[in-house]
């Protein structure tokens, strides 16, 4: 079975990135790559970190008007990512013109409800009604606009996938027991994450801020 978890490696420092991924290689399937470390290091940090020859997901969480995004995609394609992220609330129209820009061995997968996110937080913006039902009408949104999958908690995974058997699901926020929760809000254990449905797990701060981020990717690799 290929190993389900995506090591976050959020930093502006290349160095650093470069020497957290060289030391978990073995023990992760994949690269995420996100804001912090693309603002810093642009396309040339994604051909740095593709020398390690492992899949890069590249977290840039796009929401703009349709064209701006497809177009965005469309520049993002040269790196041909295996996954790219869009935010659900951007709409199906841009949903739609994202998919249809992307390279076809990318992935593009649509965020849901942030994991930093409570429901006082969603009714602040407007939304009201239960994390649960947010999800599934994004869930529901994305399928129809025909982007490969979701991101969305451990906690509404179960949920999703019962209305999209074929979709991809990403769930990031997951701590194990003893863990620090930090920013995040809806969070699960990796083990609760993978039972519920979730195709991948991003894993960041568990990893990077350990002492001995191989022998934490590691014992998380172990609860699975
Ligand atoms: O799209 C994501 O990966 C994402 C979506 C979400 O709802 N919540 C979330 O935490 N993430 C990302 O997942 C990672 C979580 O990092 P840690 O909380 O350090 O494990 C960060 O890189 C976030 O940008």
């Amino acid at each position: 079975m290929m190993n389900r978890i995506y090591v976050a490696l959020d930093t502006p420092d290349l160095d650093r990135a470069k020497a957290i991924a060289t030391k978990v290689r073995h023990h992760v399937g994949g690269l995420k790559l996100g804001l912090e470390f693309f603002a810093a290091h642009g396309q040339a940090g994604v051909h740095a970190m593709q020398e390690l020859g492992l899949p890069i997901f590249l977290d840039l969480k796009l929401h703009d008007i349709p064209n701006t995004v497809a177009k965005a995609v469309q520049a993002l394609g040269a790196l041909a990512p295996a996954i790219l992220t869009v935010h659900a609330s951007g709409g199906r129209a841009m949903l739609e013109d994202a998919k249809a820009a992307a390279p076809v061995g990318t992935k593009v997968i649509a965020v849901t409800m942030l994991t930093s996110l409570d429901v006082a937080d969603l009714e602040a913006t407007g939304v009201t009604g239960s994390a649960h039902d947010q999800v599934v009408r994004l869930t529901e949104l994305a399928r129809d606009a025909g982007v490969d999958g979701i991101v969305c908690s451990g906690a509404e995974v179960a949920a999703a996938k019962a209305l999209w058997p074929k979709g991809f699901f990403v769930v990031p926020g997951v701590r194990l027991p003893d863990g620090a929760i930090g920013d995040q809000k809806r969070v699960v254990t990796p083990r609760q994450a993978i039972d519920a449905g979730a195709s991948i797990l991003v894993v960041g701060r568990p990893i990077t801020q350990a002492e001995d981020p191989d022998t934490a990717a590691r014992a998380i690799g172990a609860t699975l």
